[in-house]
């Protein structure tokens, strides 16, 4: 070959080589350098002596030292002496091969002496010859994600409005109370306010909401100890729980008297809000946790019956869940479960008791009274089980029975030629107000072919005591299915001539009481007067009620008192010998 046309050397062709290499690794590093200058978090080695060998351009504007100032220092400067050590175990899990990388939050106050949260992930790193030479990773800031995460678990535990715990928290730290051996002694209250909602009627929810606030506040200023706590169940209720209240139980009764009355007093206290001043009063019901019986449940099961104790024996009370209770608790239910039963087994029936003319021989009408078959205790009269029904909220099935089978029985006489016969249905405030009230009372008319002429309701006071303009338009409706209002127990109540002139009534009923003393005695003789007169001048019926001798007869006659009811002339009698009495 000619000289000219000889190629490289192979000494030649290996510097090329070199050459090509070394520019590659150069143009290799410098995109290294480039990514790694550019990134938002901080790419870190660390030597076996845990100090700074390398770090990116982000270290300074994370931890707002230069790089410079930091290369060489140990990577604890500026940590806690917890979150050193934490990270130090995680170094030499990492050399004893027990972990391959390792992510610690840390807390590092930077230059600028701000505590921020970094998260810090390396793994361990070799030299050429295999040895472990140090630690590589990235340190992320994870503050803001810490904070929005904090602020996420907050909202789901506590209550947006006050900002206590909310229902979630509660009952996750009494789960967790409940795990631990009981030396001390804790309780829960349970507080409701009295009549919330007739603040957030008059004031508005605004103010409602800021009385709810100040609640909260006032309940926190109890908590004395890490694991108490104040939650707000929803509404106006809300929970105080009080741990580590000492071990010997009757002093601890003692105290938690004195604790819960000084609440109920504070919160009876009128509270400036802007410029209104209002006033309210709660309602507490108390139990001392036993860690040995008590489950989660039996916890809110005994302070909703103690709460529910001292609403339903007057309110602005505190009571306290114990034996006594528990046992009037127990008949409670007993009875619940008896008059559940009771619908069940068709136990419920009617006696009818007859409205007569003033010569007492015409039954134009009869009072539809409701009795209680009991099968251990026989017939039970309705002053012992109505208020029970209201209380279950059993009033509306049974109220909505007695309708029905009141139409049934009537037309049923109708048929066999009592056809001028009317019946006179008590109905208690709650099934008034019941939204299907009017609606059943329809579909029982058509369904048996009654005329509403023939149907009388009587209403006591309590039915229009909140809304006056809701109870006028569904009284207007009746009246326009042709049903007759009664005013029953007419005079016992306290506002009985104001209701006369708003309500659409038919018909006054006078309480037996004023009945019974006449007509010797002269209070009773006066208010029967004057409602008769009052009646004859607003033309309206009257009846009598608990009529039980002739010189009651004669009085009331004299007043021209239209209708008579009572033993005089008839008991309340089952539907045979009403029958009988009538056809
Ligand atoms: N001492 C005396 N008492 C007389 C005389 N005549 C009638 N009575 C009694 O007086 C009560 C009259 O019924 P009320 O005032 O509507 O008072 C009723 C009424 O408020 C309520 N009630 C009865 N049945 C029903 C019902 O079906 N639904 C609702 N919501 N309440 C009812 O229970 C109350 C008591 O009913 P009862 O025990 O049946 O008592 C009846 C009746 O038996 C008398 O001459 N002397």
């Amino acid at each position: 070959m000619p000289d000219g046309l000889k190629g490289p050397s192979s000494s030649e062709l290996l510097s090329q080589a070199q050459n090509r290499l070394i520019e590659h690794l150069q143009a290799s590093e410098k995109r290294y350098e480039d990514l790694v200058g550019h990134l938002r978090d901080v790419v870190f080695h660390l030597d076996l002596a845990l100090k700074w060998t390398f770090l990116n351009q982000a270290w300074h504007g994370m931890s707002g030292y230069s790089i410079e100032s930091s290369l060489g220092q140990h990577f604890a400067e500026n940590l806690s002496e917890q979150d050193t050590q934490k990270c130090t175990e995680g170094f030499q899990a990492l050399l004893n091969k027990q972990l391959i990388e390792i992510s610690e939050e840390v807390t590092f106050n930077t230059a600028e002496n701000d505590k921020r949260i970094f998260e810090l992930s390396c793994r361990a790193v070799r030299d050429e010859t295999g040895q472990f030479a140090g630690f590589a990773g990235i340190i992320t800031d994870i503050t803001e994600r810490i904070a929005a995460e904090n602020k996420i678990t907050f909202m789901a535990y506590h209550d947006a409005l006050t900002g206590v715990a909310n229902r979630r928290l509660l009952m996750e730290h009494l789960a967790q109370e409940l795990t631990k051996p009981c030396r001390y002694c804790s309780a829960l209250l349970y507080i409701d306010l009295d009549n919330f909602k007739q603040v957030n009627d008059h004031y508005g929810h605004t103010v409602g909401d800021l009385l709810l606030c100040e609640v909260s506040d006032i309940l926190s200023e109890y908590i004395q100890d890490e694991e108490d706590l104040v939650a707000r169940m929803g509404g106006d209720e809300f929970i105080l729980f009080l741990s580590n209240l000492g071990e010997n139980s009757a002093l601890v009764t003692q105290e938690l008297e004195q604790i819960t009355e000084r609440i109920r007093v504070q919160l009876s206290k009128p509270v400036l809000l802007g410029k209104l001043k209002i006033q309210i009063t709660s309602s507490i019901g108390v139990v001392i946790l036993d860690h040995a019986t008590m489950s989660h449940s039996d916890i809110f099961k005994y302070a909703d019956a103690a709460l529910y104790h001292s609403k339903n024996t007057g309110k602005n009370q505190v009571r306290f869940y114990d034996e006594e209770l528990e046992q009037s608790e127990r008949r409670r239910h007993q009875l619940e479960d008896e008059l559940s039963q009771a619908i069940t087994n068709e136990e419920f029936l009617l006696y009818y008791q007859p409205q007569v003319d003033a010569e007492g021989t015409n039954i134009l009408k009869a009072e539809v009274l409701l009795r209680w078959q009991h099968p251990k205790h026989g017939i039970v009269n309705p002053d012992e089980f109505i208020p029970h029904l209201e209380e279950y909220g059993l009033i509306i099935p049974v109220g909505k029975w007695i309708l029905e089978e009141s139409c049934r029985q009537l037309k049923v006489w109708h048929n066999a030629g009592k056809s001028e016969l009317c019946l006179s249905i008590n109905v208690s405030a709650n099934q008034f107000k019941h939204p299907d009230f009017i609606e059943f009372i329809e579909i029982c008319l058509i369904k048996h072919q009654i005329n509403g002429e023939q149907i009388e309701l009587e209403l006591t006071e309590g039915v229009a005591i909140h809304d006056i303009p809701s109870t006028i338009r569904k009284m207007d409706r009746l009246q326009e299915l042709g049903i007759r209002i009664a005013l029953d127990d007419f005079g016992t109540g306290y506002s009985s001539l104001s209701y006369l002139k708003h309500l659409p009534i038919n018909t006054l009923k006078i309480d037996q009481s004023f009945v019974q003393g006449l007509p010797h005695d002269g209070y009773d003789a006066a208010i029967v007067e004057t409602t008769m007169v009052m009646a004859h001048h607003l033309g309206l019926t009257v009846v009598a009620e608990g009529v039980e001798n002739r010189v009651q007869l004669a009085f009331l006659k004299k007043q021209q008192c239209h209708l008579y009811q009572g033993f005089l002339f008839s008991q309340p009698l089952n539907v045979d010998h009403f029958s009988k009495l009538i056809l």
